[in-house]
Protein backbone atom coordinates (compact mmCIF):
# COMPACT_ATOMS: atom_id res chain seq x y z
CA UNK A 1 0.00 0.00 0.00
CA UNK A 2 1.57 3.56 -0.61
CA UNK A 3 1.72 6.51 1.69
CA UNK A 4 -1.39 8.38 0.29
CA UNK A 5 -3.24 5.10 0.69
CA UNK A 6 -2.33 4.28 4.06
CA UNK A 7 -2.88 7.74 4.76
CA UNK A 8 -6.55 7.56 3.69
CA UNK A 9 -7.27 4.81 5.34
CA UNK A 10 -5.89 5.87 8.86
CA UNK A 11 -8.05 9.04 8.28
CA UNK A 12 -11.45 7.44 7.04
CA UNK A 13 -12.91 7.09 10.38
CA UNK A 14 -11.36 9.95 12.00
CA UNK A 15 -14.85 12.30 11.87
CA UNK A 16 -16.45 9.69 14.11
CA UNK A 17 -16.53 8.97 17.78
CA UNK A 18 -15.52 5.55 18.42
CA UNK A 19 -18.96 4.26 18.91
CA UNK A 20 -19.50 4.79 15.35
CA UNK A 21 -16.79 3.76 13.96
CA UNK A 22 -17.21 0.40 11.84
CA UNK A 23 -15.18 -2.03 14.13
CA UNK A 24 -12.42 -2.76 12.33
CA UNK A 25 -10.05 -4.98 13.84
CA UNK A 26 -5.88 -3.68 13.96
CA UNK A 27 -4.22 -3.72 10.54
CA UNK A 28 -7.56 -3.98 8.57
CA UNK A 29 -5.72 -3.25 5.55
CA UNK A 30 -2.92 -5.60 5.37
CA UNK A 31 -4.40 -7.92 2.98
CA UNK A 32 -4.85 -7.28 -1.03
CA UNK A 33 -7.95 -7.36 -2.47
CA UNK A 34 -6.73 -10.74 -4.32
CA UNK A 35 -5.59 -12.06 -0.42
CA UNK A 36 -8.77 -11.52 0.92
CA UNK A 37 -10.54 -13.36 -2.39
CA UNK A 38 -8.61 -16.26 -1.63
CA UNK A 39 -8.59 -16.50 2.23
CA UNK A 40 -13.17 -16.01 1.80
CA UNK A 41 -12.88 -19.01 -1.44
CA UNK A 42 -11.19 -21.43 0.91
CA UNK A 43 -13.49 -20.50 3.71
CA UNK A 44 -16.99 -20.40 1.20
CA UNK A 45 -15.68 -23.67 -0.21
CA UNK A 46 -15.41 -25.38 3.90
CA UNK A 47 -18.91 -24.20 4.86
CA UNK A 48 -21.09 -25.62 2.04
CA UNK A 49 -18.64 -28.73 1.91
CA UNK A 50 -19.32 -28.89 5.38
CA UNK A 51 -23.03 -28.68 4.79
CA UNK A 52 -22.52 -31.56 2.93
CA UNK A 53 -22.69 -30.00 -0.61
CA UNK A 54 -20.67 -31.39 -4.01
CA UNK A 55 -18.38 -29.11 -4.44
CA UNK A 56 -17.26 -30.71 -8.10
CA UNK A 57 -20.79 -30.06 -8.87
CA UNK A 58 -21.06 -27.97 -12.58
CA UNK A 59 -23.58 -25.78 -10.42
CA UNK A 60 -21.29 -25.63 -7.50
CA UNK A 61 -17.15 -25.42 -8.24
CA UNK A 62 -17.77 -21.67 -9.18
CA UNK A 63 -19.50 -20.13 -5.73
CA UNK A 64 -16.57 -19.91 -3.69
CA UNK A 65 -15.12 -17.76 -6.09
CA UNK A 66 -18.24 -16.01 -7.20
CA UNK A 67 -19.08 -15.14 -3.26
CA UNK A 68 -15.75 -14.25 -2.49
CA UNK A 69 -15.22 -11.31 -5.41
CA UNK A 70 -19.20 -10.93 -4.83
CA UNK A 71 -18.14 -10.13 -0.68
CA UNK A 72 -14.57 -8.04 -1.27
CA UNK A 73 -16.06 -6.57 -4.23
CA UNK A 74 -19.49 -5.66 -4.24
CA UNK A 75 -21.59 -5.68 -0.75
CA UNK A 76 -19.06 -4.73 1.94
CA UNK A 77 -16.78 -3.02 -0.91
CA UNK A 78 -17.45 -0.34 1.49
CA UNK A 79 -14.61 -1.81 3.33
CA UNK A 80 -12.33 -0.21 0.53
CA UNK A 81 -11.43 4.01 1.97
CA UNK A 82 -10.41 3.98 -1.74
CA UNK A 83 -13.87 3.57 -2.51
CA UNK A 84 -15.48 6.62 -0.74
CA UNK A 85 -17.14 9.09 -3.43
CA UNK A 86 -15.00 12.03 -3.61
CA UNK A 87 -18.19 14.50 -2.56
CA UNK A 88 -16.58 17.88 -3.93
CA UNK A 89 -18.76 20.81 -2.75
CA UNK A 90 -19.25 23.49 -4.74
CA UNK A 91 -20.63 27.39 -3.48
CA UNK A 92 -24.48 27.52 -3.15
CA UNK A 93 -24.67 30.70 -5.78
CA UNK A 94 -28.47 30.51 -6.08
CA UNK A 95 -28.31 31.48 -2.50
CA UNK A 96 -31.00 28.50 -1.87
CA UNK A 97 -31.62 28.59 2.05
CA UNK A 98 -34.01 26.25 2.45
CA UNK A 99 -33.49 22.47 3.60
CA UNK A 100 -32.92 20.42 0.49
CA UNK A 101 -33.93 17.07 0.76
CA UNK A 102 -33.04 13.63 -1.42
CA UNK A 103 -35.36 11.15 -0.76
CA UNK A 104 -35.78 7.50 -2.00
CA UNK A 105 -32.57 6.78 -1.57
CA UNK A 106 -32.01 3.15 -2.43
CA UNK A 107 -31.04 1.32 0.06
CA UNK A 108 -28.85 -2.24 0.69
CA UNK A 109 -26.82 -3.17 2.70
CA UNK A 110 -26.17 -6.62 5.00
CA UNK A 111 -26.72 -6.57 8.67
CA UNK A 112 -23.78 -7.99 10.30
CA UNK A 113 -25.52 -10.03 12.90
CA UNK A 114 -26.66 -12.79 10.63
CA UNK A 115 -25.01 -11.47 7.14
CA UNK A 116 -28.80 -11.07 5.77
CA UNK A 117 -29.66 -8.57 3.11
CA UNK A 118 -31.51 -5.23 4.87
CA UNK A 119 -33.34 -3.68 2.07
CA UNK A 120 -34.71 -0.23 1.95
CA UNK A 121 -35.03 3.86 2.02
CA UNK A 122 -32.83 6.05 2.58
CA UNK A 123 -33.90 9.98 3.20
CA UNK A 124 -30.99 12.75 3.40
CA UNK A 125 -31.48 16.33 4.41
CA UNK A 126 -29.24 19.34 4.72
CA UNK A 127 -29.64 23.35 5.15
CA UNK A 128 -26.78 25.05 3.59
CA UNK A 129 -23.78 26.12 5.68
CA UNK A 130 -22.60 28.35 2.15
CA UNK A 131 -21.96 25.27 -0.17
CA UNK A 132 -23.83 22.86 -1.40
CA UNK A 133 -23.02 18.92 -2.68
CA UNK A 134 -23.87 17.61 -6.17
CA UNK A 135 -27.07 15.55 -5.31
CA UNK A 136 -25.96 12.06 -6.35
CA UNK A 137 -22.78 12.05 -4.16
CA UNK A 138 -25.70 11.91 -1.30
CA UNK A 139 -26.48 8.87 -3.21
CA UNK A 140 -23.38 7.41 -3.31
CA UNK A 141 -22.21 8.11 0.41
CA UNK A 142 -25.77 6.17 1.12
CA UNK A 143 -24.15 3.40 -0.75
CA UNK A 144 -20.81 3.33 0.31
CA UNK A 145 -21.45 3.21 3.79
CA UNK A 146 -24.26 0.43 3.35
CA UNK A 147 -21.72 -1.93 1.44
CA UNK A 148 -20.21 -3.11 4.59
CA UNK A 149 -21.59 -5.38 7.77
CA UNK A 150 -24.04 -3.12 9.19
CA UNK A 151 -26.67 -2.28 11.74
CA UNK A 152 -28.95 0.20 11.04
CA UNK A 153 -28.37 2.27 13.78
CA UNK A 154 -24.56 3.06 13.12
CA UNK A 155 -25.57 3.11 9.55
CA UNK A 156 -27.89 6.28 9.85
CA UNK A 157 -25.49 8.11 12.22
CA UNK A 158 -22.35 7.14 9.10
CA UNK A 159 -23.94 8.51 6.72
CA UNK A 160 -24.94 12.00 8.80
CA UNK A 161 -21.96 12.51 9.90
CA UNK A 162 -20.20 12.19 6.29
CA UNK A 163 -22.33 14.79 4.93
CA UNK A 164 -22.06 17.01 7.70
CA UNK A 165 -17.76 16.58 7.26
CA UNK A 166 -18.17 17.07 3.63
CA UNK A 167 -20.74 20.11 3.58
CA UNK A 168 -18.90 21.38 6.83
CA UNK A 169 -22.46 22.05 8.98
CA UNK A 170 -24.06 20.04 11.89
CA UNK A 171 -27.52 20.80 9.59
CA UNK A 172 -27.86 17.13 8.21
CA UNK A 173 -30.59 14.92 8.90
CA UNK A 174 -31.08 11.05 7.68
CA UNK A 175 -34.31 8.74 7.87
CA UNK A 176 -33.96 5.35 7.24
CA UNK A 177 -36.71 2.75 6.86
CA UNK A 178 -35.45 -0.99 6.38
CA UNK A 179 -36.45 -4.52 6.26
CA UNK A 180 -34.39 -6.86 7.95
CA UNK A 181 -34.46 -10.18 5.84
CA UNK A 182 -32.89 -11.69 9.28
CA UNK A 183 -36.30 -10.62 10.87
CA UNK A 184 -38.45 -10.91 7.66
CA UNK A 185 -37.13 -14.18 6.18
CA UNK A 186 -35.95 -15.90 9.46
CA UNK A 187 -36.08 -16.42 13.18
CA UNK A 188 -39.55 -14.26 14.40
CA UNK A 189 -40.66 -14.46 10.49
CA UNK A 190 -42.59 -11.23 10.12
CA UNK A 191 -42.38 -10.23 6.66
CA UNK A 192 -44.17 -7.19 7.48
CA UNK A 193 -42.22 -5.02 9.81
CA UNK A 194 -39.97 -2.61 9.33
CA UNK A 195 -36.91 -0.24 11.06
CA UNK A 196 -37.20 2.69 11.48
CA UNK A 197 -34.34 4.96 12.79
CA UNK A 198 -33.26 8.79 12.59
CA UNK A 199 -30.15 10.97 13.24
CA UNK A 200 -30.95 14.83 13.49
CA UNK A 201 -28.12 17.30 13.47
CA UNK A 202 -28.15 21.20 13.93
CA UNK A 203 -31.19 22.65 13.12
CA UNK A 204 -33.08 19.47 12.23
CA UNK A 205 -33.40 18.89 16.36
CA UNK A 206 -35.71 21.81 16.72
CA UNK A 207 -39.48 20.23 16.05
CA UNK A 208 -40.39 22.83 13.34
CA UNK A 209 -37.64 22.14 10.84
CA UNK A 210 -37.46 18.28 11.81
CA UNK A 211 -41.03 17.91 10.41
CA UNK A 212 -40.75 19.80 7.74
CA UNK A 213 -38.09 17.35 7.00
CA UNK A 214 -40.59 14.29 7.19
CA UNK A 215 -43.67 16.30 5.82
CA UNK A 216 -41.56 15.90 2.45
CA UNK A 217 -40.46 12.59 3.01
CA UNK A 218 -44.31 11.49 3.00
CA UNK A 219 -44.85 13.65 -0.33
CA UNK A 220 -46.30 11.15 -2.62
CA UNK A 221 -43.33 11.63 -5.99
CA UNK A 222 -45.57 11.65 -9.47
CA UNK A 223 -43.84 11.76 -12.34
N1 LIG B 1 -30.29 -2.92 16.86
C1 LIG B 1 -30.22 -3.66 15.77
N2 LIG B 1 -30.47 -4.97 15.86
C2 LIG B 1 -30.41 -5.69 14.73
C3 LIG B 1 -30.10 -5.17 13.48
N3 LIG B 1 -30.12 -6.17 12.57
C4 LIG B 1 -30.45 -7.27 13.26
N4 LIG B 1 -30.63 -7.00 14.56
C5 LIG B 1 -31.02 -7.86 15.69
O1 LIG B 1 -29.91 -8.44 16.31
C6 LIG B 1 -30.42 -9.42 17.21
C7 LIG B 1 -29.47 -10.55 17.34
O2 LIG B 1 -29.99 -11.27 18.42
P1 LIG B 1 -29.57 -12.75 18.85
O3 LIG B 1 -30.53 -13.18 19.89
O4 LIG B 1 -28.11 -12.80 19.18
O5 LIG B 1 -29.75 -13.55 17.48
P2 LIG B 1 -30.81 -14.66 17.11
O6 LIG B 1 -30.80 -15.74 18.13
O7 LIG B 1 -30.58 -15.06 15.69
O8 LIG B 1 -32.16 -13.81 17.27
P3 LIG B 1 -33.52 -13.95 16.50
O9 LIG B 1 -33.41 -13.09 15.27
O10 LIG B 1 -34.52 -13.36 17.46
O11 LIG B 1 -33.77 -15.38 16.19
C8 LIG B 1 -31.78 -9.82 16.64
O12 LIG B 1 -32.79 -9.38 17.51
C9 LIG B 1 -31.86 -9.05 15.32
O13 LIG B 1 -33.17 -8.70 14.97
C10 LIG B 1 -29.84 -3.77 13.41
O14 LIG B 1 -29.56 -3.19 12.34
N5 LIG B 1 -29.92 -3.07 14.57
ZN1 LIG C 1 -29.69 -9.79 11.29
Amino acid sequence: MNVEDFLENIEDQDHLSANEQTPLRDNAFEMTDGEKIESIKKNVYEILHTLGMDMSDDSLKGTPNRVAKMFVNEIFGGLKPERKPSASTFENKYKYNEMLVEKNIVLYSTCEHHLLPIVGRAHVAYISNGNVVGLSKMNRIVDYYAKRPQVQERLNIQIVRELQKVLNTDDVACVIDAKHLCVNSRGIRDIDSSTVTGEFGGKFKDPQTKSEFLDYIKLETKF
